[in-house]
Formats: C-alpha cells, sequence, structure tokens
C-alpha cells in the first residue's frame, strides 16, 4: 500500500458514525450557513442533540479522500466579501521540511509530499490595506456567515433541552453559578458580533482554511477544549498524524494544535489542515527553530517572518506567540524550583541571554499584528514563564508576563486583531482563583486559555486527571478554553490512544464547568442519562456517553447477554439489591393501591420492611434518600 492509501486505510476506521447517532444540519438565514449537530434516538423515542466537533468524518454521505482535503465550506463567505485576492505564494524550500537537499526524504515521505502539493490551495491575503478579521468586521457592526453559524452551533437544539429541563423547582435549584460570566438565554448572531467586536471572544479561522466548521473561544460561550498533536524528533510519521487530528475531533477536540517539532514540519501541516474542519494553531518559533538547525541563537526576525508567513498562507488558525517573555524577567526564573519550562519561553530565553538583547517578537510586535488581519490568524499570546511545578505557581515571573501579555493584547486590539491568552500549567488548587482573577484584571476579559491546569505534581502517568480537577475548576472561573493534557504528559509523545484519554478528561471538565456556570441548556444531557439510567435503558445510557465503546464494553464485560440490555440491575448490586429497581419497586407498589408515593410509603411501611427484611434490614433507609 502507499503512502496516502495507506492514510486512507487509517482513516476508515475513525468514520463510522457514533451508536444511535445521525449527523443533521440546521440551516442559518444567511447562504450557505448549516450547521451541523449529531442527533440521538433513544429506545424510547426521545432525540437529543448535542454539539458535533467531528465533522464530515461522521457523515456517511460526505465523501472523504485524504488526497484531495475537505470541502470548503467557507469559500463563498471569504470571496463575497471582495476584499481578499489570490496570489502566488511564497516559494517552497527544502528547509521548511527542515531538510537541506530535497533527495534526502525517503520515499514514502517524498510520495506524501507529492501528494501534498496538490492539497496546498492558492493563497489568500487581505487586499492592500484592508483588514480580514472577524473582529475587524464585528467593530463595522458586520455580523459575518462564521458570526451567524457560531449562534447556531453554540444554541444547539434549545426545544427539546426545555423539554427536559422542565421543572420549574429543580432548575431554579441547579441554576448554576456562572462566577461573572454573562451567558444569555439564546446565543444571538449580534451577540456573537458584540463579544467579537469586544475582544472577549474569538473566532479562529484564517482565509486560508476555508475548511473550518466556525466556532468561538470566549468566556460566555461554551467552554472549548484544545488537543496537541505534532511529531517529534524521537517519533510519529504524518500519517499517525493525521490519524490523531481525526481522533481527536471525533471524541469532542473544538481545536487542535500541531506541535510538530520534528521532520517534515510543513508537509505535516498541509495534510493536517486540508483534512481539518476544526481550527488549528501552532507556534511558529517550533519551525523556525528547525529552520536554523535547532540553534537558538541563530534565530532571526527574518526566518520568523517568513515562516509567520508560509504558515498564515497554509492555513493556521491561531499562532502562539511568546511576545511576553521580556529580558528583564528572565533573572526571576532562577531560583525556581522547574525554572523555564514552556518550549517557546526557554527558546527565546536563551536568544535573549546570548545576545542581550530584548525579544524580538516583543520589538516586532506591531509587525506581526500587520501580519495577522492580512489572513486573519488569531493570537494565542504564549506563556513563556508559566509555572512548571506548583513549586513556582504565580511567581514574579509568571505574572511579570501576564501583565506584559495585557499590554500586548491592547496593541492586537488597536490593530483589530484577536487575541487569546495562554495560561498555565502547574497550579495548587488554592492558587487557581488568584491566576484567573489576575488575567481579567490584566487583559481585559480576553479570552483566557490555560494547559491543566495540573493541581498536583505526583501523577506521572495520570496527568490527565491531576489536570483535568484544575481544568474543571478554571473553566468554571472563566477559562474559555482547556488545553489537554495526556496520561502520558511528563513521560512521552502521546499516541492515538492518549489522545482520546485526554480529550474524554478534558469534555468532562468542560462541561463540569458549563454546567456549573448554569450554561443554559447544557445540563439536559445528564438529565436524560439519568433518566435512562433510572429506566434501565441501557443501550441509550451507552449512546448519551461521552465515550459509548468503552461503556458498552464496561457493561458486557459481565453482563454480556442481549438479555441483560433490558436487565433491572448491573453486576454491581445484582438483582436483589439494585436500589433503583427497589425504588421502582416502590413505585410500582404506590401505583398498585392507587396513591402516590409518600402515602403509599407512610400506609406500606410495615408490610414492605418485613419484605425487605429478607434481603437485608438496613437496605430501606438509603431507598427512601436516593
Ligand atoms: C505545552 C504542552 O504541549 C504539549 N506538547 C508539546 N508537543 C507536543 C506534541 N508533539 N504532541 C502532543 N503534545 C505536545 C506538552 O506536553 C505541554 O503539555
Ligand atoms: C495552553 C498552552 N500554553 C502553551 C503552549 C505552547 O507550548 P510552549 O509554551 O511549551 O512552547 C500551548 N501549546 N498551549
Ligand atoms: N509539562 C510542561 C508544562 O507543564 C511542558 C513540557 S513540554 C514543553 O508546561
Ligand atoms: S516533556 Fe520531556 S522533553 Fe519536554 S520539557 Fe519535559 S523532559 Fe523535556
Ligand atoms: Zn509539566
Amino acid at each position: 500500500m502507499n503512502a496516502p492509501d495507506k492514510l486512507q486505510a487509517l482513516l476508515s476506521l475513525t468514520r463510522e458514525p457514533f451508536p444511535a447517532s445521525t449527523k443533521v444540519y440546521v440551516d442559518g438565514a444567511l447562504p450557505g450557513v448549516k450547521v451541523p449537530m449529531r442527533e440521538i434516538a433513544l429506545t424510547n423515542g426521545e432525540r437529543v442533540t448535542v454539539y458535533d466537533t467531528s465533522g464530515p468524518y461522521t457523515d456517511p454521505t460526505a465523501e472523504i479522500d485524504v488526497r484531495k482535503g475537505l470541502a470548503p465550506v467557507r469559500a463563498g463567505w471569504i470571496e463575497a466579501r471582495g476584499d481578499t485576492e489570490t496570489y502566488v505564494g511564497r516559494q517552497r524550500a527544502a528547509l521548511d521540511d527542515g531538510v537541506k537537499n530535497e533527495d534526502l526524504h525517503g520515499d514514502r515521505i517524498n510520495a506524501l509530499r507529492a501528494e501534498a502539493a496538490g492539497l496546498q490551495r492558492t493563497p489568500r491575503r487581505a487586499k492592500a490595506g484592508q483588514n480580514v478579521s472577524q473582529m475587524h468586521y464585528a467593530r463595522q457592526g458586520i455580523v459575518t456567515p462564521e458570526m451567524e453559524y457560531i449562534a447556531i452551533r453554540e444554541n444547539g437544539k434549545r426545544e427539546w433541552m426545555r423539554e427536559y429541563l422542565g421543572d420549574a423547582e429543580r432548575e431554579a435549584r441547579l441554576k448554576g453559578n456562572a462566577m461573572g460570566a454573562r451567558i444569555p438565554e439564546i446565543i444571538t448572531p449580534e451577540f456573537v458580533r458584540d463579544e467579537v467586536a469586544r475582544g472577549r471572544a474569538v473566532i479562529p479561522a484564517n482565509i486560508n482554511h476555508p475548511e473550518v466548521e466556525p466556532m468561538i473561544i470566549g468566556r460566555n460561550f461554551l467552554v472549548k477544549i484544545n488537543a496537541n498533536i505534532g511529531n517529534s524528533a524521537v517519533t510519529s510519521s504524518i500519517e499517525e498524524e493525521v490519524e490523531k487530528l481525526v481522533w481527536s475531533m471525533r471524541w469532542g477536540g473544538d481545536t487542535v494544535m500541531d506541535l510538530s517539532t520534528g521532520r517534515n514540519i510543513h508537509t505535516t501541516r498541509d495534510w493536517i489542515i486540508r483534512n481539518s474542519p476544526v481550527p488549528i494553531g501552532t507556534v511558529p518559533i517550533y519551525q523556525a527553530l528547525e529552520k536554523v538547525g535547532g540553534v537558538a541563537e541563530d534565530l532571526t526576525w527574518n526566518i520568523f517572518r517568513d515562516t509567520l508567513i508560509e504558515q498564515a498562507e497554509q492555513g493556521v488558525d491561531y499562532f502562539t506567540i511568546h511576545a511576553g517573555v521580556r529580558l528583564p524577567f528572565i533573572h526571576l526564573t532562577t531560583k525556581r524550583r522547574t525554572g523555564i519550562v514552556s518550549r517557546g519561553g526557554s527558546i527565546l530565553a536563551k536568544w535573549m541571554i546570548t545576545h542581550h538583547k530584548e525579544n524580538f517578537l516583543y520589538t516586532h510586535f506591531d509587525e506581526i499584528c500587520e501580519i495577522m488581519k492580512a489572513y486573519d490568524v488569531t493570537f494565542s499570546l504564549g506563556d513563556g514563564l508559566r509555572p512548571g511545578s506548583s513549586a513556582d505557581a504565580n511567581d514574579e515571573a509568571q505574572f511579570a508576563e501576564l501583565r506584559t501579555l495585557g499590554e500586548l493584547t491592547k496593541t492586537a486590539w488597536k490593530h483589530d486583531v484577536q487575541t487569546m491568552i495562554e495560561g498555565p500549567g502547574h497550579v495548587p488548587m488554592h492558587l487557581i482563583q488568584a491566576n484567573m482573577d489576575e488575567q481579567i484584571k490584566h487583559c481585559d476579559e480576553a479570552p483566557f486559555y490555560t494547559l491543566g491546569p495540573l493541581t498536583i505534581d505526583i501523577a506521572p502517568g495520570y496527568d490527565h486527571i491531576a489536570s483535568a480537577i484544575g481544568a474543571a475548576m478554571i473553566g468554571w472561573m472563566g477559562t474559555a478554553m482547556l488545553c489537554y493534557v495526556t496520561p502520558k504528559e511528563h513521560l512521552g509523545l502521546p499516541d492515538r490512544d492518549d489522545v482520546k484519554q485526554g480529550i474524554i478528561a478534558y469534555k468532562i471538565a468542560a462541561h463540569a464547568a458549563n454546567n456549573a456556570k448554569g450554561h443554559p441548556g447544557s445540563r439536559a444531557r445528564d438529565d436524560a442519562m439519568s433518566k435512562a439510567r433510572f429506566e434501565f435503558r441501557w443501550r441509550d445510557q451507552f449512546a448519551l456517553g461521552l465515550d459509548p465503546e468503552t461503556a458498552e464494553s464496561y457493561h458486557d464485560e459481565t453482563l454480556p447477554k442481549d438479555s441483560s440490555k433490558e436487565a433491572h440491575f448491573c453486576s454491581m448490586c445484582g438483582p436483589k439489591f439494585c436500589s433503583m429497581k427497589i425504588t421502582q419497586d416502590v413505585r410500582d407498589y404506590a401505583d398498585k393501591l392507587g396513591v402516590d408515593e409518600q402515602a403509599a410509603l407512610a400506609q406500606g411501611m410495615a408490610e414492605k420492611s418485613a419484605e425487605f427484611k429478607a434481603v437485608g434490614g438496613e437496605l430501606y433507609i438509603p431507598i427512601h434518600k436516593a
């Protein structure tokens, strides 16, 4: 099998729709606005609709050919705005893929490179004097199709949610604490526009990434999650990375960062972007460093600038730019337990110390803004001085950088360039709130995008859990996007299975945060699950879960028969001790007597307790509380 065929074969594994699910599309008012959602058909006839990040891959009617890439859903919108032009892009160089000579590639890589050449679209940029950022449009009062798309996507199908959550007493009791966020009952396209204009939300959508299904990152919207993928000098291939991309979207990744630092960086990115309906982020300094053979002090503004153009032409939607790592802050890290753990941060620190010069990303920041607005690339202002251990959390180095990121946000906003702020890292639970407060205070509510944070340092192998705890907390407090951590953190490069573990852990954190914030309707899926659980609809429980396959296989480990899917118990308590079954017996008993449950309990107390004593007297007490 040649390389692209191998890739196509790998992807067929991940093309199955989810159990009981179909892809539905909701049309908007603007031309071409067709928003995908996943509809889950339950066995009792109910239908539950959920946010869908999986793209065309879970649509059996979509034609997927990794050689051609996905359909350009945004192309018509971008063209209709009339403010961009196609042009002969930057000439590709062998060095873009980290080799000095084209012939040094192996046959397999050459095949993938040849195919990728066909994938590359003719680049587009803003016409002279134009600014094509969503923030610029928003500030002109323009509601773009991307904004309408997002409004529909964020609302989901509120009808079924309302129906599910119809109980007024329960709603009042569970209404959520938004912790300062202001989430409207219904997200309108105008609200999206206003939040983007204000800088409180970003829509990462490069004009050279027309395949993107628009999404939004902001405190007053659903909490999003990002998955990091990419190769390293030690391991992985283009095929594996494209597979990780599709895999992470399938399990719910809202954006993906390609953090490749090994070979074939340019070609890997071609394959990823052309096959990605989610926004792609990168850290351009990684590729710039490859171009100078890994010698940090040889980096120059020109090489960096060339890399920005290269990646903007390919369609990268957001760039991590570590412009806040300033020369005067480096000495603040010397007493730290773990120094500088950010790759970008450490590279720039090395450059600054060697040349004894200010960070060139800081000194050239306005020029970077000019590039960002010509393609609508969003800033993710990097936290190069984030703490790498609890011991270093919330120290002066971290906060000095954060204040600088606040200054840079204001500069970016002067250019109408969309901006989010990266945050840590390793932060114990009691310091998380202070982190969020400092960010809101200094960065004027620009969206916060945090790596975890990891709440403890002693869980290698389980850092997805150690960090999902912190992620849930900071998501509730106002962080707009949670960057996942996988079980391999601190140990090695994650593979496809680690990606899934990281995503599921972060879906849990993000959903917990959405429910706690009281995001309208967010709780409805929990309610649907609980109802299915109480009614012993096992297949519905699997289908409603974040990971249906695992749920079903765990259930079937002990009770594999089809008939067990109707059983009113599982192997945890068995048929006689199943508390939900016993509760239902009580309810049935009440029904039979033709009285309500409470009256029945009063009436039948003696009778029932005698009956239950046969299986264990204490059981009767928890039932009332259940
Ligand atoms: C900043 C975060 O990025 C992660 N990270 C860095 N490179 C990669 C990669 N190629 N794949 C996955 N995660 C990566 C680190 O583990 C850290 O958590
Ligand atoms: C949330 C977050 N922070 C930082 C980075 C960049 O990585 P690094 O700073 O190590 O170069 C990242 N990818 N995501
Ligand atoms: N684990 C480190 C952190 O917490 C990152 C390692 S890879 C640069 O930021
Ligand atoms: S994850 Fe590994 S390679 Fe990266 S900073 Fe830590 S020890 Fe170094
Ligand atoms: Zn770490």
